[in-house]
C-alpha cells in the first residue's frame, strides 16, 4: 500500500502550495457534502489531499463542520494518514503564541455534533485511549521543527463547542483539569479518524492565551488572525516536509490505527442493517 497524506487546514489555512498536478475535486459521501472540494495532487512524489475544514472563505462554524463527510471523503480518496492543523488558545504560560503543539490527548466538551459513523444497525466501539497516532505525530513534530518553530510534543486539547470563546471561569476550570490548549474543532474529528482506521495527528498552532492570563488581553479574532498570518510560512513549510518524513511505501501502523475496527463491531452480522452497512463502505469496508 502507498502512503497518501491528507491535510486538514484550520482557520487561516485554506490552501496549500506546490502540489503537482493539483485539482479541486468534489467528493460525494453518504454523510453529506464535505466542507469544500478537496485539493488532490502530489507533493515530492507522494499523493496528497488537502481539505480546508471551514471551507474556502471560512463558511463553516465549528458546530456546522460536516466532520463525518470530511473524514469519509479523505478515506474514500485513499488517504492513509491525516495531519490536522488547528489554531488554538494556550492554557499554560510556557506554550506561547507562535509555538506548535503536537496534541496527544483530548477532553471533549462538544455537544452539538454527530460524533460517530456507527449507531443503530451497526454498533461499533473503538479504543480512544491514545487518540492520535504516535508514528504520524513524530513525523509532524519533525516537520514542524524543521520549519523552524518551537514545538511541544504532547499536549491535551480541550474541545469546546463555541462559537463564542470561553468565560474566564471556564478557562480557569480547563487549566485545573490539566488541559494545555483549547480549540473548537479537534473533536469529533480525531474520534472519526480512528473509526475510519486512519492514522491521525494534530498540529495545534498557538495563537493566543485564551482569557485566563493576567498579563495578556482576552482572545479575539484579530489576535488569532495576526498570529496565524505570522505563522503561515511555518505551516506551509511543515506540510512541505511531510512527504520526506513519511516516505512512499506504507508499512502497517505499529500502533494499530489502521486496524482499529478489528474487534470493534458489536452487532451480529445477521442483525446488521443493509442501508447502514452501505453508508459504511469507505470507512469500515475492510471489516464488513
Ligand atoms: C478564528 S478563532 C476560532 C476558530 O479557530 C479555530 O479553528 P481551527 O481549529 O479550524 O483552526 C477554533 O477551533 C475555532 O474554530
Ligand atoms: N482561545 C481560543 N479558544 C477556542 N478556540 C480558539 N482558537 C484559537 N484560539 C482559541
Amino acid at each position: 500500500m502507498q502512503t497518501m497524506i491528507g491535510v486538514i487546514g484550520g482557520s487561516g489555512v485554506y490552501q496549500i502550495d506546490g502540489l503537482e498536478g493539483a485539482s479541486w475535486v468534489r467528493v460525494k459521501t453518504p454523510w453529506g457534502k464535505p466542507s469544500d472540494e478537496i485539493l488532490v495532487g502530489r507533493l515530492s512524489g507522494v499523493p496528497m489531499a488537502f481539505l480546508p475544514r471551514h471551507g474556502r472563505g471560512h463558511v463553516h462554524s465549528p458546530s456546522s463542520i460536516p466532520f463525518r463527510a470530511n473524514i469519509d471523503a479523505l478515506k474514500r480518496l485513499g488517504c492513509t494518514d491525516v495531519v490536522a492543523v488547528s489554531a488554538v488558545g494556550s492554557l499554560r504560560a510556557d506554550y506561547a503564541p507562535g509555538d506548535f503543539v503536537i496534541v496527544d490527548q483530548y477532553i471533549d466538551r462538544t455537544f452539538a455534533r454527530e460524533k460517530s459513523f456507527f449507531g443503530p444497525g451497526c454498533v461499533g466501539h473503538v479504543s480512544l485511549a491514545h487518540p492520535t497516532c504516535p508514528r504520524l505525530s513524530a513525523a509532524a513534530a519533525g516537520a514542524a521543527r524543521a520549519a523552524g518553530v518551537r514545538v511541544h510534543e504532547g499536549g491535551t486539547y480541550l474541545a469546546m463547542e463555541g462559537p463564542q470563546f470561553s468565560t474566564l471561569a471556564e478557562s480557569r476550570l480547563y487549566r485545573q483539569w490539566g488541559a494545555d490548549v483549547i480549540g473548537m474543532t479537534g473533536m469529533p474529528e480525531a474520534k472519526l479518524a480512528r473509526e475510519a482506521e486512519l492514522c491521525y495527528a494534530s498540529v495545534a498552532m498557538v495563537t493566543d492565551f485564551d482569557c485566563w492570563h493576567p498579563g495578556h488581553e482576552a482572545v479575539d479574532v484579530a489576535a488569532v488572525i495576526a498570529t496565524l498570518t505570522a505563522n503561515a510560512g511555518a505551516a506551509r513549510a511543515l506540510v512541505a516536509g511531510l512527504p520526506g518524513l513519511l516516505g512512499g511505501v506504507r508499512t502497517p501502523c505499529p500502533h494499530g490505527c489502521d486496524r482499529a475496527l478489528e474487534y470493534a463491531l458489536m452487532t451480529a452480522p445477521d442483525k446488521r442493517d443493509a442501508e447502514v452497512l452501505a453508508r459504511l463502505d469507505a470507512v469500515a469496508g475492510r471489516v464488513l
